[in-house]
């Protein structure tokens, strides 16, 4: 008998139960489609030194002075044409993906989910597992390609919470899968799914990536070579005769120069030399959001036939379908050998 199977005084803290706890994360996103919420959400991200690498002094006068007094309105209206009834796509496909991999998992394992900017948040939620019995956490950025934009804030979000714990829990993180045969193979079938439902046959697929500063690459973040290389691989998975492939990188934010080629200007680019026929997909989301669904969707649309394109089609994201859930159920087991 150890001294915490006796009779505990009452004031004597919980003692932890032994379980696993899994975390998804995702970016974050607004509570609502209004300027107010997006100025909110848009304050935090913006605010984070992991996406905009300038001097804080600099910045924050640009940020509060221009950006934050312009932006939310023009965004909010971008994220009333995609907002869902279960709320932001980010948010509720973030939400099911966790729900779905609660049941694949089982009790023994509590699987949750965080934005990394707006709610739930990581701290929140990483005391919620602890509070629950949780002694080890799976930390899951759902990022396939790594960059300090995105997976290593996740991290350090995380270890700012754990530095302010007495008792802390082991905490693994979900490596960056971007050349993962588990997460090439389930792009591979869905994208071969979704393609044998369009009314047409695409002459390119356009694999589009959400850009990053161009600088970013000298300063030695491995974010282009793995989008480089996750392309690579899903085109060598994809081959099919009359189908053409190129990779391209959206979203750009700011002045600076992003990297290149930009997914508006090959659409105007392929339009215009003749492409009729063109689906586009996003392999680096793993939930659609506003960037897939308006920017893609609706913008990339609109590029793509005003310049002389006739038939366009753009592909979901992994989301709830079988072979993403599949491919998330089976990253996240592996990460947890020797826990479950
Ligand atoms: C998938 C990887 C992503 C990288 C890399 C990334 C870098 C990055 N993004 C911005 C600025 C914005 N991004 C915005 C939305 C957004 N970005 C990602 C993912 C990555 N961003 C997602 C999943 C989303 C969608 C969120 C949603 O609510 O649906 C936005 C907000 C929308 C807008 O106002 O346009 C901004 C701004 C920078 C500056 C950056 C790297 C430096
Ligand atoms: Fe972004
Ligand atoms: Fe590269």
């Amino acid at each position: 008998m150890t001294w915490q199977d006796q009779q505990l005084p009452a004031d004597h803290p919980p003692v932890r139960s032994g379980k696993v706890g899994v975390l998804l994360v995702n970016l974050g996103t607004p509570e609502a489609p209004t300027a107010k919420a997006v100025k909110r959400y848009l304050g935090e991200f913006l605010s984070d030194k992991r996406v905009i690498e300038i001097p804080q002094i600099a910045w924050q006068p640009i940020l509060r002075g221009i950006i934050l007094n312009t932006r939310p309105a023009k965004s909010a209206e971008a994220y009333s044409k995609v907002w869902s009834d279960e709320g932001s796509p980010l948010a509720a496909i973030t939400k099911a993906q966790a729900e779905a991999m609660q049941r694949a998992f089982g009790d023994a394992v509590q699987v949750d989910w965080a934005m990394r900017y707006g709610a739930p948040s990581i701290p929140d939620q990483l005391n919620a597992l602890q509070e629950s019995g949780c002694d080890r956490i799976l930390l899951a950025p759902l990022y396939p390609q790594y960059c300090a934009a995105t997976t290593a804030t996740v991290v350090d979000k995380a270890n700012e919470w754990l530095a302010a714990q007495r008792w802390q829990p082991s905490l693994r993180t979900l490596p960056p899968y971007h050349d993962d045969p588990l997460y090439i193979d389930a792009l591979a079938a869905d994208i071969d799914r979704q393609l044998g439902t369009l009314d047409f046959d695409p002459e390119l697929l356009l694999m589009s990536f959400h850009g990053m500063p161009a600088r970013t690459l000298q300063l030695g973040d491995p974010y282009h070579c793995h989008c480089q290389k996750t392309a690579r691989l899903l085109e060598a998975k994809l081959a099919r005769p009359g189908l053409r492939f190129r990779t391209s990188f959206q979203s750009r934010f700011g002045p600076a120069k992003w990297l290149e080629p930009a997914t508006d200007a090959v659409l105007e680019e392929e339009a215009r030399g003749g492409t009729k026929r063109l689906a586009i997909v996003a392999p680096g989301f793993s939930a659609d959001c506003l960037e897939t669904l308006e920017e893609l969707a609706i913008q990339g649309r609109e590029q793509f036939t005003d310049a002389g394109g006739e038939q366009f089609a753009a592909l979901s994201c992994l989301n709830t379908s079988d072979a993403g859930l599949a491919m998330l159920e089976a990253l996240l087991k592996r990460e947890c050998a020797g826990w479950i």
